[in-house]
């Protein structure tokens, strides 16, 4: 027995109800949007909202959907127990739905409820780039493996991007890979290998745009801008890494700017350099730097040829750069799917932060080079500010930095750090990355589980207390297809939260439908159903997205008769679990119990 809801809605007419028994209250906010909404073009809409009692006679079997699903040649396994199974191989006519693994085990034993909807980003670097320490943090629940390319050699980037492709293809998991471009700021050297070197209170150093052949001097710091020596001035300050250490500038030789220790501590490889002067940040120079270096445009060949999924750019400083970026990623690679993350670290991308966010895929609140360009106290807000604004533009964000700083070298973290995760979950952030704790800490897997379980205690505390926030979405579309898309998804995840469905599912293509219904932060998780590996794997970034690889077609019949029976059969959803379908192939919101 199936029952349908039809809305007839056109310029002129009022939407029309044909039946909706023993449901009255549904929200149907789409057609009253719509209704409200600027017809450009005489369109027709049906919204067709149809809830099934039981379940169709049709529904696919496992064997006629693999059937259904000849174009999957991968081999992602599905572990078909909770246990450790994710190492198995492939249970080959299971194969045609693609989740991974540690996803399906916690929609198996935790239910849909409680699955972590923030996503997690890991630096990785030296204390984790083995593949079993990769394998570990995916198990842990990294869901984007960072290598930033300030860091390391090509061989080594190279060799890590290969082991998470391999971890992806061995293992089922959808990991992105993200590279980070070094950007033109100005930083140290490299110690001459050192790890660290400790500057003690009242030491002199030098500061020195020389290249140096043979090994450093001692008490000796190779800095990369070579206008360095002239726009420093006697009485200056400098920081290094936003304040972690802090010199004066005494004399000025040539080259060389020798500098008296103020506040001691760890100096490490690459580490940033600003300088201040009463009181203020001298950027005007340093704004001349341009925001991709020539090593950058390298990075990025190298990326776009490696299959890299986000590539993050630092010290992005116009929406200009991002646009410029992207006509050249569409020249050089005419298929290539990149998304390009504004990483918003100075005074400029805050100055014009709408503009570039608009530009890009997503953005990063890189606090470490933040909090070097505007007071501390400042940089809570413009997190808060930064979030808001992706969210308002639906562009994934990531909170990035010393979030368990700690942790670098303790097993477990402090309080504050504590507060400071829970704060930018709270905020509904869609990622939280992790730098020097997975890249070169002792605990970085501990650090993982501490990200994961401070982003479940809040997402489930804040859906205890049913804080739905009224945060303003406004259209974002161009066309008014756009807008009719962003409506369902919008008043499906309303419809979610005021039926407690158990999901949302979306059927996409691009990805687009998925997010506009993660930017709706609604209760329950949505299952991202897409058809290409490198969809997927994007979607991973977003907030309280699960994404499957899965083959689909133009009936939304047929396909959701195929998921449910996909799914049925690895026991991720049962009879009776009520899910709430839309796709961007039909302007519809299905309400139904899994038959
Ligand atoms: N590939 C790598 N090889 C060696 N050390 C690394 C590598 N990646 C990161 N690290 C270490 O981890 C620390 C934190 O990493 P992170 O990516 O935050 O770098 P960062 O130097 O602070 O630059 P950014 O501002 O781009 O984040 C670095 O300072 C470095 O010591
Ligand atoms: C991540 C980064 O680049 C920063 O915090 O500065
Ligand atoms: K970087
Ligand atoms: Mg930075």
């Amino acid at each position: 027995m199936s029952q349908s809801l039809h809305f007839f809605t056109s310029s002129t007419g009022s939407p029309s109800l044909s039946a909706f028994p023993n449901h009255s209250s549904y929200s149907i906010t789409t057609l009253s949007c719509l209704r409200s909404s600027n017809h450009r073009f005489p369109v027709t809409l049906t919204a067709n909202i149809s809830i099934r009692a039981s379940s169709p006679s049709d529904l696919d079997s496992p064997s006629s959907s693999q059937v259904l699903d000849s174009n999957n040649g991968r081999g992602g396994g599905i572990a078909s127990s909770a246990s450790v199974e994710y190492t198995s191989a492939v249970v080959s006519d299971l194969s045609s739905i693609e989740v991974d693994s540690v996803t399906a085990t916690e929609l198996k034993e935790n239910g849909f409820r409680s699955t972590r909807r923030t996503k997690l980003v890991c630096t990785i670097g030296p204390a984790t780039c083995g593949f079993e320490q990769l394998e570990a943090l995916a198990v842990g629940g990294m869901n984007v493996a960072r290598i930033n390319m300030c860091h390391g050699t090509r061989e080594w980037h190279k060799m890590v991007i290969e082991r998470v492709r391999r971890l992806n293809e061995e293992k089922g998991f959808a990991v992105a890979i993200m590279m980070d471009t070094e950007g033109s700021e100005i930083h140290m050297g490299d110690l001459g290998g050192a790890s660290s070197v400790k500057a003690e209170d009242g030491e002199i150093w030098t500061f020195s745009v020389r290249a140096f052949d043979s090994t450093l001097p001692e008490r000796t710091i190779n800095v990369n801008y070579d206008g360095f020596a002239e726009d420093v001035k006697v009485g200056d300050e400098l920081l290094v890494d936003g304040g972690m250490v802090r010199f004066e500038v005494i004399e000025k030789i040539g080259p060389d700017v020798n500098c008296q220790c103020t506040d001691p501590g760890l100096l490490l490889p690459r580490a940033n350099l600003t300088f201040w002067r009463d009181g203020s940040l001298v950027w005007e120079r340093n704004a001349m730097l341009p925001t991709i270096s020539s090593k950058d445009w390298l990075d990025i060949d190298f990326g776009i040829a490696e299959g890299v999924d986000f590539i993050s750019i630092s010290f992005v400083k116009s929406a200009e750069v991002i646009n410029h970026l992207k006509s050249y990623i569409a020249a050089r690679s005419r298929d290539s799917d990149v998304s390009l993350i504004a990483k918003i670290e100075s005074i400029d991308s805050l100055k014009n932060l709408k503009e570039i966010i608009q530009a890009s895929d997503g953005a990063m609140v890189a606090r470490g080079d933040l909090g070097a360009q505007i007071p501390l106290e400042q940089v809570p807000s413009a997190q808060q500010k930064i979030v808001q604004v992706c969210r308002q533009l639906n562009k994934p964000v990531i909170v990035a930095s010393q979030l368990l700083e700690s942790m670098i070298e303790y097993p477990t973290p402090t309080r504050a750090e504590v507060a400071d995760v829970s704060e930018a979950v709270r905020q509904r952030a869609d990622a939280l990355m992790l730098s020097g704790e997975s890249a070169m800490g002792q605990f970085p897997d501990k650090a993982l589980t501490v990200l994961r379980s401070v982003s479940l205690r809040i997402e489930r505390w804040w859906r205890e207390e049913k804080r739905h926030e009224a945060m303003e979405l406004p259209a974002i579309g161009s066309s008014f297809s756009d807008s009719i898309l962003e409506e369902i998804c919008i008043s499906a995840a309303k419809m979610a939260n005021n039926l407690e469905v158990d999901a949302l599912f979306v059927y996409t293509k691009t990805g687009h439908m998925a997010s506009l219904l993660s930017r709706c932060r609604p209760d329950c998780p949505i299952f991202a159903f897409t058809t290409t590996p490198s969809v997927r794997r994007r979607l991973n970034l977003q907030w309280g997205l699960i994404p499957f690889r899965l083959s689909f077609s133009d009936d939304m019949e047929t396909n959701l008769n195929k998921t449910f029976s996909l799914l049925k059969a690895r026991n991720l959803i049962k009879s009776g679990d009520l899910v709430i379908a839309v796709s961007d192939m039909l302007q519809s919101i299905q309400v139904m119990n899994v038959p």
